[in-house]
Formats: structure tokens, sequence, C-alpha cells
């Protein structure tokens, strides 16, 4: 909990005012230059620079981060990614390669995706650990033993994440129970990938009513291919309502909802605002995407993650959001003035909003975590996506360029 002065510092609405940080809280917001100067307190020169609030990951799988060479050219040959086909192949792929896992292979490369997040300004992370009968509890040792080791620079949000089905995956059940009580903090789903729609609903009861029953969130991969039969997305918003999970639930990738017609999209946006469902999109990783300006459009909270990096799902990615959002420029067809607001949006405040994190948000009496980028304008800040020049975390700079 540090002091900290962050003068000229540029706010997106224009305004361009000193930051005083003191017991790690912000406790004034003054015009640039127009506040008594602390003594002897650290100051950081934003210079006219743009400073937003940190980045927010609403997805990320943590786990198998970096797992890449395990998977070898066999995954690189399946990254035509846009299909059922293709998608299964690589949950295929990543699940051959868990028989190699130990808490001392993943550990470094969780380490480093972790780190390089922070130069990236990403404080807040929710990080997917596979728990399945090839994993077991390996990555979900090594990603709480990597919490502990960030605490205080990185927020955590570990979901237990049944990979591979919880119906096609006998075991599953116990082995989530367990990673719960180890630590993880959210109950994950996956249930697209069950053996049609008998099966996917009751994946999708059973991690509702755990959740419910340990007062904890959901957070599911629903109908991550882009095929409008599935149906997942609406099921889980249903089930939330059913279960008291209202606003408790976050649905990613959800990309068969961009091949839906409109009356059925009409009805899940309708069933998503009643559950208080939220979205996470990740459009670089894979095929057509959610339809991310419609749900914006809708009021619906939504946010942009990494999803993989290195990994037999996709060979790229920095865990950075600025990079993130940049590709999302692209793909989600968002460039005019306004988008290029919501996109940072997507990644900061409204990111956020998705995890329920009470304590974000750059203002007098909010946390002294702030990122001093060399961007003045939003289209630069997204144009260049590069590191920031300084990244604050409770009024201490955890990095700085
Ligand atoms: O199912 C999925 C999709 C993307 N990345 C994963 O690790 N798992």
């Amino acid at each position: 909990m540090s002091d900290l002065l962050v003068t000229g510092a540029r706010l997106r609405d224009g305004r361009v005012v000193d930051v005083h940080v003191a017991g790690g809280r912000v406790v004034a917001m003054p015009e640039a230059g127009t506040g008594p100067r602390p003594d002897g307190v650290p100051v950081v020169d934003a210079d006219g620079g743009l400073v937003t609030e940190p980045f927010v990951d609403g997805h990320l799988h943590l786990d198998k981060v970096r797992t890449l060479p395990l998977a070898g050219e066999a995954a690189l040959a399946a990254y035509t990614a846009d299909g059922m086909a293709e998608s299964a192949a690589s949950i295929d792929l990543a699940s051959a390669v868990k028989a190699h896992w130990s808490v001392d292979l993943l550990l470094p490369n969780v380490r480093e995706v972790l780190a390089l997040g922070v130069e990236h300004g990403v404080l807040h992370v929710q990080a997917f650990v596979d728990v399945d009968s090839a994993a077991g509890l390996v990555g979900m040792e090594a990603v709480l033993a990597a919490r502990e080791e960030f605490a205080g620079t990185v927020d955590v949000s570990v979901v237990a994440f049944p990979q591979d089905g919880v119906l096609r995956d006998p075991g599953t059940a116990e082995l989530v129970e367990a990673a719960l009580d180890l630590g993880a903090d959210v109950v994950g789903g996956i249930p697209w990938i069950e053996d049609g729609e008998a099966d996917q609903r009751a994946h999708v009861q059973w991690a509702c009513a755990l959740a419910a029953r340990r007062g904890l969130r959901v957070a599911m991969l629903t109908d991550d291919a882009p095929d409008p039969a599935y149906r997942t997305t609406g099921m889980l918003a249903e089930a939330m309502v059913e279960h008291g999970l209202v606003g408790r639930g976050v649905a990613c990738h959800a990309r068969a909802l961009g091949a839906y017609g409109e009356d059925d999209l009409a009805t899940v946006v309708g069933q998503a605002r009643a559950a208080g469902l939220r979205f996470v999109s990740d459009p670089h990783t894979g095929g057509r995407a959610l339809p991310v300006r419609r749900l914006v459009a809708e009021g619906l909270p939504v946010g942009l993650g990494q999803d993989d990096v290195e990994d037999a799902y996709y060979p790229f990615g920095r865990h950075s959001l600025l990079e993130v959002a940049f590709l999302a420029a692209h793909l989600l067809e968002m460039r005019s003035a306004a988008d290029l607001e919501t996109l940072v949006d997507l990644i900061s405040t409204s990111a956020a909003r998705v995890l329920g994190l009470a304590d974000h948000g750059l203002r007098v009496g909010g946390p002294g975590d702030l990122l001093v980028h060399d961007a003045v304008r939003t289209v630069d800040l997204l144009a260049r996506h590069a590191a920031p020049r300084a990244v604050v975390r409770s009024g201490r700079v955890v990095a700085q360029r």
C-alpha cells in the first residue's frame, strides 16, 4: 500500500489531472498542476499520456500456456480452426499432451505469462484450469501456486474447468469438487462438447447446482462452434435463474450466437438479461465470433479475453489485452471512434463488470491501480498496442519501461 503522484494524466474523457494515491487508494484527482505537491512522494510523469484502469483478462487457459511444444506439429496442422471438427481436434490434441504434465513443467510457464501480463497492464485474470481424468489436479496445483506468488499484484480468479466434459469423462465431477476444496473459486463448464442435448443440459444443471450449493460463480465455454444448432448459452441462462445464480455467470465464446437468426438471437439476449449472464469473447482464437456489438448495444456486460497462449488451440499470444482489442477491431469490424472507445471498455471497465470486480475503476476513493500509456489518443493506444510506460498496483509501480 504505497503513496504515489501521477502528474499530467490524460483521462479518457479528455481531462488532464494529477492522480494522488495515498495508502494504496486514489485520494484526489485535481486538474493537472493545481493541487498541493506532497513531499517525499514518488512521482510518475504521465506527460499528457492516457492513463487508464488496469486491463482485465476475462478468459485465459492459464494451465496450458506455452504447452505447444508438447503438442508439436500435429497441433500446428489442426490450426485451420473455423469449425466443429477442427475445434474438437484441438481438444483431443490438448488432452493427449496432459499425460506429460507435472507441476514443475507447468509452473514456470504460468509464471512467465502472468509476468508478461503485468508488463502489459493485465492485473485481473479469470483463469480456466483443466480438471479432468487426463490432467487430474496437476494444472490446478500449478496455477494455485502461481496465484499465491502474484498475490497483491495480479488477482487471479481460478475456474475449475472440466475441459473434456463431465458426462463424457467419468470422475470429473469429483475432481471439480476437489479443486474447489483446494482453492479454486469458480465452477467451470463446457456443456457444448457433451453428446447430445440431454447431456448438455445435465452438464449445465450439475455446474449450476454445485455453484449454488457452494455460493460461487459459474463460468462456462458455451457453443464454441459456428453451428446454430448449439443451444447451451440459453440453457446456462435458464439454469442460472432456476438455481438462484442471477448475475453470477459468464459465458465464454458462445460463437454459435454469431450463426443464429434474429429470432433465436433475440431469445438468448432476453434470457441473458433475465439471468444477468455476462459474456467474454476471444474473436482472434477461432472462427465466427459472438456478436459483440449487438450484445453491447443491448446493455449486456461483455469483455474480451486472451483465451490461449502458445498451446494446441492458438500458436500466438503475448498476454496483451491491447493486442487482443486491436485484433478484435478487425475481426468484429469495430473501427469507428466510438467503437475504439468500446474496445478499450471491453478490456477494462466492462470486463471488470463481467467478473463482478467491485474494486476496479479510476476515481477518487478507488484503488490506486492504473496504467500510464505513451499514447495520447485512443486510436494510437490501439494502433500501437504497446506495453504501458508504467503499471501501478495499489500505488506501487509494478512494471515500467
Ligand atoms: O475448449 C477450449 C477452447 C479453447 N482453449 C482451450 O483451452 N479449451
